[in-house]
């Protein structure tokens, strides 16, 4: 496929979100014992010798998949009818623009808001029915996260870890290991309400990993982080999914996006307009060419702000 999926309808968009892209990327992803392949598209010889990791990784299932997902906020509709497969071993990235339902729907699809109607699967379980089993396959940055900010960054993280039930040895030195890796470790001793909106950034994403997720779910994770620190944690992020991990992450910044993803789905008031492989969803076009006119709302600069420049 080389053009992008556009979806007409809340409901029309589960075959164009990438997912028979998913399905042989899956296949390819067995070299690096990552992802197996769907049942459909795989021999029971094959089975045998697939490289399969059974507790996080259930033949034919997605990291992440949503199947008719609704929130109505009183009478908004913050997110209308979403559809969309993550495929294990993929770098997802979900782009709109202001208001279009990002953050809703990262909530919803990581048990922090309950949805209005639609299902949420992290690695085939149920998010709502079997909250537990779920969470403890997810690693999840919020946006504007709430962190018990009167702890230090060593204790913030260590906590973490202790709460999803790490021995003591294991949260020390993954710690140390997460301080070192977001270059925080010279803060580790200071409380976070102390930090800088980077900082804290950096800790909480430290705080979403110490139990080594199959899946992250990082909402704008780059935001207000300085590019030394970003690029580290690209990399971070980049190896993981290297070792068969899978990202999605919420982004403004169309040519990190297009840089670091391998996939991206393009919402805008609510709804998904496109998804697919990066290649595919660009279409020949660069990412942010291909956002605007998917988007639109383009207007002159400075228009009815004459008055600006009236000194
Ligand atoms: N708790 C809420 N109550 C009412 N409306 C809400 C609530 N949360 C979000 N909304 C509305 O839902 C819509 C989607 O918001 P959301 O935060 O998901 O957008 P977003 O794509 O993450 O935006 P941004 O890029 O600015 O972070 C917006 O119109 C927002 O005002």
């Amino acid at each position: 496929m080389t053009q992008p999926h556009h979806f007409q309808e809340p409901h029309d968009n589960l075959p164009l979100t990438g997912r028979d892209e998913a399905r042989s990327r899956s296949y390819t992803n067995h070299d690096k014992q990552a992802s197996p392949a769907p049942v459909e598209q795989e021999s029971a010889a094959a089975h045998e010798q697939a490289p399969v990791q059974p507790e996080t990784v259930p033949v034919g299932e997605a990291a992440l998949e949503i199947s008719g997902l609704v929130k109505v906020f009183d009478d908004k509709v913050a997110v209308n009818g979403i559809n969309l497969f993550v495929p294990y071993g993929s770098f997802f990235g979900l782009v709109g623009r202001n208001g279009a339902g990002k953050t809703t729907t990262l909530s919803m699809a990581t048990g922090m808001l309950r949805p209005t109607e639609g299902t949420v699967r992290i690695a085939g379980v149920d998010v709502w029915s079997q909250p537990l089993d779920a969470k403890r396959k997810v690693g999840v940055l919020p946006d504007g996260v709430f962190l018990f900010d009167r702890l230090t960054g060593e204790q913030l993280i260590t906590y973490a870890g202790r709460l999803h039930g790490l021995d003591e040895k294991t949260v020390a030195s993954r710690t140390a290991d997460l301080l070192r890796a977001m270059d925080l470790q010279d803060a580790a001793g200071r409380i976070v309400a102390d930090y800088s909106a980077g900082m804290t950034k950096k800790v909480a994403l430290a705080a979403a990993m110490i139990h080594a997720p199959s899946l992250l779910v990082l909402d704008e994770p780059f935001e207000a982080v300085d590019p030394v620190s970003a690029s580290n944690i690209q990399d971070i992020l980049k190896a993981f999914v290297a070792r068969g991990g899978t990202v999605i992450l919420s982004s403004h910044v169309m040519d990190l996006v297009q840089r670091l993803c391998d996939h991206v789905a393009i919402m805008n008031d609510g709804r998904l307009l496109a998804a697919g492989t990066t290649g595919e969803v660009r279409g020949g076009l660069s990412l942010e060419e291909r956002f605007i006119s998917l988007v639109g709302g383009r207007h002159e600069g400075g228009e009815g702000l004459s008055w600006l420049q009236s000194l």
